[in-house]
């Protein structure tokens, strides 16, 4: 099992990056959804179906799909021979930022329930929260690449 991991560590590697770039497509993009749902679908029933078309699209068909996909090539990255020394301090950072990145997206899921229901934040806390995929995402990519 250990050896076929290690045969396919570059396949799995490209895998996971695909994956990773869709999935943080979708985390970029539902709460500029989010907002402009909140800012302009006062303006009548229209936008608003409009809105919560492309939001449910974006979260079941391109970011759920995606998720998964980034955590079991990840996995899988995780389990091959000679890639994650605990020792290393990049491995925890690399699993706060996965974690918190997944937490995010729960929460994106949670506040398209909650605007469905008529009860969503304000723009400008979608705004704001906005801020931390990006964050995360530097945290992420400093932990696998610089690899302190
Ligand atoms: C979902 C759970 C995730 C797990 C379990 C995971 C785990 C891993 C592991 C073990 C590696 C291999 C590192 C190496 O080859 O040296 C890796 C590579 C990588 N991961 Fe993740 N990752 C996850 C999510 C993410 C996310 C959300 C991002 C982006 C924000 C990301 C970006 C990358 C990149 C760019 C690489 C390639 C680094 C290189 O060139 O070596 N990963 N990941």
């Amino acid at each position: 099992m250990t050896d076929l991991l290690a045969l396919a560590y570059p396949w799995t590697k490209a895998l996971h990056v695909m994956a990773v770039i869709s999935w943080m497509a979708g985390l970029f993009y539902l709460p500029r959804l989010f907002v402009y749902h909140a800012e302009r679908g006062q303006q009548g029933p229209e936008p608003v179906q409009s809105f919560r078309i492309m939001e449910e699209k974006l979260l079941r068909m391109i970011m759920n799909p995606a998720m998964v996909v980034s955590w079991v090539a990840g996995l899988a990255l995780v389990l091959t021979p000679g890639i994650v020394d605990w020792t290393m301090v990049w491995p925890w950072t690399k699993a706060a930022g996965v974690l918190g990145m997944t937490w995010f997206h729960m929460w994106l899921a949670g506040q398209r329930k909650a605007l469905l229901a008529g009860h969503g934040l304000t723009g400008r806390r979608y705004r704001m929260m906005n801020e931390l995929p990006t964050l995360l995402m530097a945290l992420i990519v400093l932990s696998v690449i610089v690899k302190f």
